[in-house]
């Protein structure tokens, strides 16, 4: 699949950038069509490569290299510090920056796109130094910097929504995690930004030396992102005192899952912290789903695909004191961007997942078959870290990415934490200057 098009220069510099990132089969089918569409492949970048050397292109600035284009009937070529763009003419219009065509105070258009011609092409192109400037055919002119179009363009792009640093156990242990205080959050952003730098990459991260309390663990969600209220609570607080309708109420052991994959949509974030223990037992599980997801796509792409394509659907039906619920959430157990096959969201949790009807049964077949390899692997103890949670000690873990378990316990514990709304986070770390 990739020799095929291993010509396009576009595509060979986003795959260079990750592993991750192979195209998926429809935006190569979509690319494909588009060569077709156009003739030979190869002949059009026969075409294309002797201009590079410099004859055929428009040269910016006469003394430079920095900056050099060529129209093509739709698109235009610009080459800007060895990076070669590619701009469809109704791209560039749509993106223009103008007064009348864009409000930097909302960071909203006022373009009207649909008046766009789609066959629209530059009346007259001329660069400088720094940008280049289109006169459209109505005589609207489009400045763009060569700089923002290197870092809008899709070829300017690392194709990733979110850098992650993939963990087995000794991985995270080498990592050192850096020691983050409650009182340090609390008081300084750039402590909050350290902390959030580590949870973004790992998934997990720890803030110590928390008050023990619901209160105290509540502000400090607070600081972090809203809390996602559910029907579990706004923040839960609870024993193994089977109160609902769940074994986590319970002093069972608990096998590795992420939570609410009964909802539509997981919840994205989650806290823990142990408020008291008085017993033996009742170690949490972390591990790395992603990790052990890449392990299956590079050992057998096919398990990998069967997991990302079979809808499996899981339920939470409770009916216990005055608690009524019935959740359910369809999707599969990898969740990956269409245009790119990164990983956004697991969704496993064998306790939770309720019956298989969306599929014949060679495919269910199938589907064991690569959910047996995804457990194997997420079964290796090399793949697990195991801690002990200690009043004082918040544990939050993306619950999109890292599962959870315990052991069974013996004796009184008491857990408290909550979701957080995935946005938030987010939200928060990059006014902190994450950039995310
Ligand atoms: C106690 N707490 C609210 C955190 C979780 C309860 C949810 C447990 C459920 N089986 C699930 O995995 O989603
Ligand atoms: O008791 C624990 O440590 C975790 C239980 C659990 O999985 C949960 O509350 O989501
Ligand atoms: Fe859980």
């Amino acid at each position: 699949m990739y020799k095929n098009i291993s010509n396009c220069t576009s595509l060979v510099v986003i795959m260079s950038c990750n592993r991750l990132l192979r195209l998926s089969t429809s935006v190569q089918n979509l690319l494909r069509a588009d060569i077709q569409g156009l003739g030979s492949w190869q002949c059009r970048i026969r075409k294309i490569l002797p201009t590079v050397t410099g004859r055929r292109y428009k040269h910016g600035v006469p003394d430079s290299l920095s900056c050099s284009w060529l129209m093509h009937d739709k698109h235009l070529e610009l080459k800007f510090n060895d990076v070669v763009m590619r701009l469809d003419y109704v791209w560039l219009r749509d993106h223009c920056r103008s007064a009348s065509c864009y409000n930097p105070k909302t960071n909203q258009r006022s373009l009207d796109t649909a008046q766009v011609d789609l066959a629209i092409k530059p009346a007259k192109i001329r660069s400088d130094n720094d940008a280049i400037y289109i006169t459209w055919p109505d005589n609207h002119m489009t400045k763009y910097a060569l700089s923002w179009l290197a870092k809008y363009s899709f070829e300017g792009q690392v194709q990733i929504v979110q850098p992650r640093i993939l963990w087995n156990a000794a991985v995270y242990k080498e990592a050192e995690m850096p020691y983050v205080t409650y009182n340090s959050v609390m008081e300084s952003d750039e402590e909050l930004k350290k902390f959030l730098e580590t949870f973004l990459l790992y998934g997990i991260a720890f803030i110590d030396e928390a008050p023990a309390s619901v209160e105290a663990t509540e502000t400090v969600a607070l600081r972090v992102g809203l809390i996602r209220e559910s029907i579990f609570g706004r923040m839960w607080d609870f024993t193994s005192d089977f109160s609902r309708g769940d074994t986590a109420y319970t002093k069972v052991a608990l096998d590795r899952h992420v939570d609410t994959t009964y909802f539509q949509e997981p919840c994205g974030v989650q806290l823990f912290h142990c408020l008291r223990h008085d017993g033996t037992g009742g170690r949490t599980l972390l591990q790395d789903g992603f990790n052990a997801a890449e392990n299956v796509r590079n050992e057998n792409p096919h398990h990998f695909e069967v997991l990302t394509k079979v809808p499996i659907k899981h339920e939470f039906i409770e009916n216990i004191g005055g608690c009524h619920n019935h959740m359910i959430g369809i999707g599969p157990v990898l969740n990956v961007y269409p245009w790119n096959n990164e990983l956004y969201l697991l969704r496993y949790n064998n306790y939770d997942r309720t019956i298989i009807s969306t599929v014949p049964h060679d495919v269910v077949h199938q589907w064991y078959v690569a959910h047996r390899a995804l457990t194997t692997e997420l079964r290796k103890a090399e793949n697990e870290i195991w801690v002990k949670l200690k009043p004082g000690k918040v544990l939050f873990v993306d619950n999109w990415r890292v599962l959870h378990g315990r052991d069974a316990f013996t004796g009184y514990r008491r857990l408290c934490g909550c979701y957080l709304m995935r946005d938030d986070v987010l939200n928060t770390a990059r006014f902190l200057g994450i950039k995310i």
